[in-house]
């Protein structure tokens, strides 16, 4: 599975934190019955790689990868519990360094043309724009297309029900991450089926055509 793969798997990717390792399973098939079969599960909590494994192994319809890549080490353990991508919100050089030694896709993280170019010489076509929306938005990204057309992008950060066709319109988007699918409080009184009718509302938003 190469990156396009991954993105092009759910118009929006829910961006995750499981506190608690026995949420993870349960999440994951509340995500997928909605039609959601991607999960970025973040680094943000001391059993995200209990999680990414409990999930890799047991409902491994969903691809599941790792949010929050900061280092190399980071990287190397979430592979190693099963994360089948990985996402940083940046690009600094010790991971653009490190990736080429990666056997799952990466999405680096930038929120300018620079930041976007230096990813670009480093061999990346697709990336995350975070935090899109305190980085000019829907608007800013788009404009990005002139100038980079061969770049695509998975913005993230203030993305939202009320905001995300903004950014699925745009040819430069394959999908967006956003933390709306899994509402803290839902997950911590174990709502999946609220969960699923969230996921099933975005599953069935629609990019470019
Ligand atoms: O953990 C990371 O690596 C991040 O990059 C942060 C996430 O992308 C945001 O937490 C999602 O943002 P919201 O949808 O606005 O909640």
């Amino acid at each position: 599975m190469n990156t396009l793969d991954v993105m092009g798997i759910s118009p929006v990717v829910p961006v995750v934190v499981v506190e608690q390792v026995e949420d993870a399973v349960p999440l994951a098939k509340a995500l997928r019955d909605g039609g959601v079969s991607v999960i970025e599960l973040t680094l943000r909590s001391d059993v995200a790689l209990a999680a990414i494994a409990a999930i890799a192994a047991e409902v491994p319809e969903v691809v599941v990868g790792a949010g929050t890549v900061l280092s190399p080490r980071d990287a190397e353990s979430s592979i190693a519990a099963g994360a089948r991508f990985l996402v940083s919100p940046g690009s600094p050089r010790d991971l653009l360094d490190a990736a080429h030694g990666w056997s799952v896709p990466w999405l680096p993280g930038v929120s300018t043309a620079t930041e976007a170019m230096n990813v670009a010489d480093a061999g990346h076509t697709e990336m995350k724009f975070f935090p899109a929306a305190y980085s000019g938005g829907a608007a800013a990204l788009g404009a990005l297309a002139d100038p980079l057309p061969n770049l695509t992008f998975c913005p993230t950060g203030g993305i939202s029900p009320a905001n995300v066709a903004d950014y699925l319109r745009l040819a430069n988007v394959a999908c967006v991450g956003g933390s709306w699918l899994t509402p803290r409080k839902m997950v911590s009184e174990r709502n999946w089926s609220a969960i699923t009718d969230l996921a099933r509302v975005a599953s069935a938003l629609r990019g470019v055509d």
